[in-house]
């Protein structure tokens, strides 16, 4: 509980902000919407968040692009059952804990995973084509955020996927799964997009941000407990709003 109610969310907006610095015009943007809704002589309130849609299409998106729990929870059932009709046998072998025996077999558990080792991972391959036979509308998520929107598989991918998009965690549709779904879904999920929402929001509605003098945003990822940033994120804020009392 105590790191699914602090890592999780801090690593998402480290992401995002993270985004939004490499992005100019999309951390412009969150900041006009900010100024039109919340104003440059107020601080943002838990109130506002409702109606910040361009900032919640980015949080969608972040969270989806880097989910913290990439891999969800293993879950097997204490007694055998059938499920829409397969068998689940009890104490089924963890596919989580075979994935990390393969995993520390081939890159070992004083490395980190790198691209040259993808290719040498047959079970985590076959666990994604597995995925893809039972949802082929899967690829949708793994395409980054298109530039232009576009058609991918005969889907259209809009170029800003999540704005006014209401049906969220929806098991017929599964376009959108990073807090898992169903009964097991992870139970901090309106928590969490509150906390992302809320600190997001000052951060980028007091702040204008950019990185150090010649230093380019690094996105790479490190699995771990918790997805993180490989590179912790080195950004420079400067005050945007009018009035210095705001940041006493
Ligand atoms: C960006 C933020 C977060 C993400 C992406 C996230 C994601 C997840 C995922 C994928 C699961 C596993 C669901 C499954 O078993 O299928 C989970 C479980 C859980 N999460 Fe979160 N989480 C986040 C924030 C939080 C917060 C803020 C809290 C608490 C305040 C929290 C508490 C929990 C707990 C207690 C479980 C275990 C639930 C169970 O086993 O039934 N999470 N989370």
């Amino acid at each position: 509980m105590f790191i699914g109610g602090t890592e999780t969310t801090s690593r998402a907006i480290e992401f995002a902000l993270a985004h939004m610095i490499d992005k100019p015009d999309i951390l412009k943007k969150a900041q006009q919407e900010l100024d039109l809704i919340v104003g440059e002589s107020n601080i943002v309130e838990e109130s506002n968040i409702k109606d910040l849609p361009y900032l919640h299409a980015i949080m969608k998106e972040v969270i989806r692009l880097h989910p913290s729990l990439p891999l969800l929870f293993p879950h097997s059932p204490s007694e055998s059952c059938v499920i829409g009709g397969y068998t689940v046998p009890k104490d089924k072998p963890d596919i989580l804990k075979k994935a990390q025996q393969e995993l520390d077999l081939i890159v070992g558990e004083s490395n980190i995973v790198e691209e040259s080792n993808i290719k040498d991972l047959p079970y985590l391959h076959a666990i994604m084509k597995e995925v893809l036979r039972l949802h082929p509308s899967l690829p949708l998520l793994f395409p980054h955020s298109p530039s232009e929107s576009c058609v991918i598989g005969g889907y259209t991918v809009p170029k800003e996927r999540f704005l006014g998009h209401k049906s969220d965690y929806n098991e017929s549709e599964f376009i959108y799964f990073p807090f898992g779904s169903g009964r097991r879904i992870c139970p901090g999920t309106m928590m969490a997009e509150r906390v992302f929402m809320y600190l997001l929001s000052s951060l980028v509605h007091s702040f204008d941000w950019r990185s150090g003098e010649g230093e380019k945003i690094k996105l790479s990822e490190k699995f771990q407990t918790v997805l993180r940033k490989k590179e912790p994120l080195m950004a420079i804020p400067t005050p945007r709003l009018c009035r210095s009392f705001m940041y006493e």
